[in-house]
């Protein structure tokens, strides 16, 4: 497995936004706008503490970290912002 699984993801989640289904990401995605959104901030809200928490204990830093960075790509594909855009920022910053 290598890089292009956040893109792979990163295009289902479109898919759950565009043409919802019964699963997690379509449901969270198919509340009324401002509910939506809340609950996906509230997710991340809650996954960058357990980022925290993982942290501080040397236990499952990876495991959180994804659950937060998925959040976080689960947030701009609902606010519709282009991956690309994201790598684009990405490079730019790149010295
Ligand atoms: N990578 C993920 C992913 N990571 C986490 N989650 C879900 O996010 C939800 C919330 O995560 P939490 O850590 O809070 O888990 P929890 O079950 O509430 O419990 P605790 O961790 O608090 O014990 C859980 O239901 C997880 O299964 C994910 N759900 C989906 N994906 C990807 O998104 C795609 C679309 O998902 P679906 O909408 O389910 O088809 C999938 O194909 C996957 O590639």
């Amino acid at each position: 497995m290598n890089d292009k699984i956040i893109r792979e993801v990163y295009e289902v989640l479109e898919s759950r936004r565009d043409n919802p289904i019964d699963s997690y990401t379509s449901k969270i995605m198919q509340n009324s706008d401002k509910k939506a959104e809340d609950k996906i901030l509230e997710k991340i809200a809650e996954e960058a503490g357990e980022v925290l928490i993982a942290s501080k204990n040397d236990e499952n830093l990876v495991y959180e970290s994804v659950d937060l960075i998925f959040h976080t790509l689960l947030l701009l594909a609902y606010k519709g912002i282009d991956l690309d855009d994201v790598f684009d920022e990405f490079a730019r910053r790149r010295k």
